[in-house]
């Protein structure tokens, strides 16, 4: 039986799980692909954090060359992570021949396109599954079973650490500090979780999604980012009362026009939308379609062998293609350029939650504000003896800075919070 030799870059969490879900099913696999998969080799930076008490059968090497100039090696697995170093390798790795899959979001977030592009014109494979949701896959399924859809809208929850931290604050009344050092206890923040919370992690997410949901490349600039880090008890409460979830979403619409609208952050979600049940650290992303309707992936988005079973798949696409000796189709969509929705970052619906020191005074101008960019006051609730909370239907995200801009100079009234609301 012919055997498919692969080379670990880098032998942390996700290497060791892909490691693991190889050594465990090897019998399974090899009956199943007609091939044996082994892994040969693993570049590690340093031998003395490398976990001994991992059985392994591969070599250890220090220099990307004893894998690039080994002929043997058809597949390589970028699971370092960073960006410049990863980068080399895998233009190195490709332009020595050799297949990649990569785990890398940061990386296939920035340079996702020119590296596909590479890929494409060696005739070579790079995979990427693992990047976005962990052990969802996600992007296999928008590359072939959406491949004649027409998506109107993607709805992800897509780090974990922040829907973590929303659930634990949501369900058990901890504070924000707490629910971060519980995720960081936990394992599932980032070693530096500060992406995980300002919305980064999500927005690299997203920028990958939209590639193959819609055929658009997102510069991260272009988005509407926001972190979670200013949501509070109180705010959690409150929407509560009103029937909604704060969840952390990464948001794209696809408009009549074409363009698209892209957002990340703290939204209300309805608590009887499906995505309201992913709590704790799990992922789901809710599509809705012209012939799909309605579709969630749910998931978990991180962990060794989550992660791992993603990685060995993408091994697996590689290793089916080599052994029928098929074209290795690449992982991307046709390319659309770039057209971000004309009002620039349209919100659906927005959330404000002010609190009105004078409230006869201050409803009256509010009413007549709201009036004036043509929103709509349409959920207007007391809570406590001067809270109230307004949603209003469909405003712009410039419109809602200048309105938000306009409200700060009434007296009487203090915004405190802006959400945007799940588009129903
Ligand atoms: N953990 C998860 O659940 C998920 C991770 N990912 C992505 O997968 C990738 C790997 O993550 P993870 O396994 O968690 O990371 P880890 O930190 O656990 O592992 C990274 C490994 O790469 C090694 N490494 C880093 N830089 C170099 C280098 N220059 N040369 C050689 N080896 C190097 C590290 O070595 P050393 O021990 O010396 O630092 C370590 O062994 C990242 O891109 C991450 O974003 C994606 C989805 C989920
Ligand atoms: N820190 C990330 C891990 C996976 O990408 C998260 O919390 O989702």
């Amino acid at each position: 039986m012919e055997t498919i030799y692969i080379a670990f870059l880098g032998f942390g969490t996700v290497a060791s799980g892909t490691y693991q879900v190889l050594k465990q099913q090897e019998e399974k696999i090899a009956t199943s692909m007609a091939c044996q998969v082994q892994v040969k080799k693993a570049l590690l930076r340093n031998r003395g954090n490398y976990v001994k008490t991992a059985h392994h059968d591969f070599e250890l090497v220090d220099s990307l060359d004893a894998i690039l100039t080994d002929e043997s090696i058809t597949i390589v697995v970028e699971a370092m992570g960073g960006v410049d170093f990863a980068k080399d390798c895998i233009e190195a790795a490709l332009k020595a021949g050799k297949h990649v899959v990569t785990a890398n979001k940061i990386l296939m977030a920035q340079n996702g396109e020119e590296l596909t592009n590479l890929a494409q014109s060696q005739g070579l494979a790079l995979y990427y599954e693992a990047a976005v949701a962990g052990g969802i896959p996600i992007l296999e399924s928008l590359r072939t079973s959406f491949r004649a859809e027409g998506l109107h809208s993607l709805s992800g929850i897509i780090n974990g650490t922040s829907n973590y931290i929303l659930s634990e604050m949501t369900d058990q009344g901890l504070s924000f500090e707490e629910a971060l050092q519980a995720a960081k206890d936990k394992g599932f923040a980032e070693t530096d979780p500060t992406n995980d919370i300002d919305g980064l992690d999500a927005a690299r997410k997203l920028a990958i999604l939209c590639r193959l949901a819609f055929g658009m490349t997102i510069p991260l600039d272009k988005m509407a980012i926001r972190g979670i880090d200013h949501v509070t008890s109180e705010d959690i409460k409150n929407t509560s009362t009103l029937g909604y979830l704060i969840k952390p979403l990464a948001t794209a619409i696809l408009d009549d026009d074409g363009a698209l609208s892209v957002q990340v952050g703290p939204s209300l979600v309805p608590k009887n939308h499906q995505l309201a049940t992913v709590t704790g650290p799990m992922n789901a992303i809710y599509t809705r379609g012209w012939a799909s309707g309605e579709v969630m992936f749910y998931g978990p988005g991180t962990g060794a062998l989550p992660t791992g079973n993603m990685v060995v798949a993408d091994i697996l696409k590689i290793v089916d293609a080599l052994v029928h000796q098929e074209h290795i189709p690449a992982l991307s969509r046709y390319h659309v350029p770039l057209n971000l929705s004309a009002a620039d970052r349209e919100i659906f619906a927005n959330f404000y939650h002010f609190k009105l020191l004078d409230r006869d005074k201050g409803l009256f101008k509010l009413t007549a504000l709201f009036e004036k960019y043509g929103a709509s006051l349409n959920q207007l609730t007391p809570i406590g003896r001067h809270h109230v909370l307004a949603i209003s239907q469909a405003m712009t995200w410039q419109d809602s800075k200048e309105l938000i801009a306009e409200i700060e100079n009434i007296d009487g009234i203090s915004i405190d919070r802006i959400y945007p609301i799940l588009g129903q």
